[in-house]
């Protein structure tokens, strides 16, 4: 996927751009209400919102792919990608949203004023991509499963570059631990076919791709949709005048093997985003599970006597760099308060 990196003159320009679209699309918005009124638009059927602009929506009609642009009515929430909507056609490819279904999930981040602010809906499954060139620390991929509890999406650990590993391989082992801790795994790699690896697991469901920067989200996800991205932004371009290039909204795509998949750069940094610190233990049920067992209530897990997760540790029954990783994003986000070190 094209890299974004825009001059201070683009954005300036993007911005303008982006005020005057919404301004055009407050007065729609207005006359939309008013063809709503008088009953001008056609009748109710299902969409899905394939990406959102300011005040417009992408809604795809899932019986021909066609997209339109659409605009919602007021009394709905904020939609966002991958919303299920029911919604009225008007003329010129425009429509209008009137109701959105309930969601399975939804994914929220924080905006600069520390206001959640919803993503992208009903994701079934991240795929946590990490590799061991460059070496993924290991309680980066803990923070994501963190991230991936609190917000009720099944977390995948993606060991790419499989044909970098050596045969003894730490990398190997770290695969090995969390698929014993419970959680699916996948060990592949993006020069080869995915379509006994990554494909069938991606298939009914809607999919974002995370993981730290290198280790080959771009390379997966372009095997993955083929030509489809192209075709896919270009209709959304005609339809707004947006550029692809300019695009940073999360996109819902159609991966031609099957399932869908949401993207966007800032999906991508999902794990990275605040996690309230009381929450930490909610992506380590290995740790949880020892919870409350300790002789303090107070107790810190480091070396307080008593301690059931220390003793856990001391038979073999958790692993010590689990603990330290838990204690290492606590730190982190002690280090500087809220979620800005994070944007
Ligand atoms: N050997 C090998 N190289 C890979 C594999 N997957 C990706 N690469 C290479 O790793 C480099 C980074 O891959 P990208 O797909 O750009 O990684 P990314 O995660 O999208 O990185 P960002 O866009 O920075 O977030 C590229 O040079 C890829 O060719 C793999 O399975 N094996
Ligand atoms: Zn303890």
């Amino acid at each position: 996927m094209a890299k974004r990196r825009l001059t201070k003159q683009q954005e300036a320009r993007i911005r303008h751009t982006q005020r005057e679209r919404h301004r055009r699309a407050e007065r729609k918005a207005n006359l939309v209400e008013t063809q709503l009124a008088e009953g001008q638009l056609g009748s109710e059927q299902p969409g899905v919102v394939q990406a959102h602009y300011g005040a417009t929506l992408a809604i795809e009609r899932p019986e021909d792919g066609q997209v339109f642009r659409c605009y919602q009515r007021a009394n709905l929430p904020a939609l966002v990608t991958g919303d299920r909507v029911t919604w009225c056609a008007g003329q010129d490819d425009t429509g209008v949203v009137v109701a959105c279904e309930d969601r399975r999930s939804l994914l929220v981040r924080p905006d600069l004023r520390g206001q959640l602010r919803p993503v992208a809906a009903n994701i079934d499954q991240i795929m946590i991509v990490f590799s061991s060139i460059p070496a993924t620390p290991l309680a980066l991929l803990d923070r994501y499963l963190v991230a991936a509890a609190l917000s009720n999406i099944e977390p995948v650990l993606v060991l790419n570059k499989s044909d970098l590993l050596t045969v003894d391989d730490p990398y190997r082992t770290y695969l090995a631990d969390y698929a014993a801790l419970g959680y699916r795994t996948l060990l592949l790699s993006a020069k080869a076919p995915l379509t006994d690896t990554l494909v069938p697991e991606l298939r009914a469901k809607t999919t974002a791709f995370v993981g730290q920067s290198g280790v080959g989200k771009s390379s997966l996800i372009a095997q993955l949709l083929g030509d489809q991205e192209d075709i896919v932004v270009g209709e959304i371009s005609e339809a707004t005048g947006k550029g692809r290039h300019t695009t940073t909204t999360a996109m819902l795509y159609h991966m031609p093997q099957g399932g869908d998949l949401i993207d966007s750069p800032g999906i991508r940094e999902f794990g990275l985003w605040h996690v309230p610190e009381d929450q930490v233990m909610q992506g380590f049920p290995d740790l949880q599970a020892y919870n409350g067992q300790c002789k303090f209530r107070d107790c810190s897990h480091r070396d307080d006597p008593g301690c059931a997760l220390q003793a856990a540790i001391a038979r073999g029954d958790v692993l010590a760099r689990r603990l330290d990783s838990y204690h290492a994003i606590l730190a982190s986000l002690a280090e500087v308060s809220g979620y800005r070190r994070y944007e």
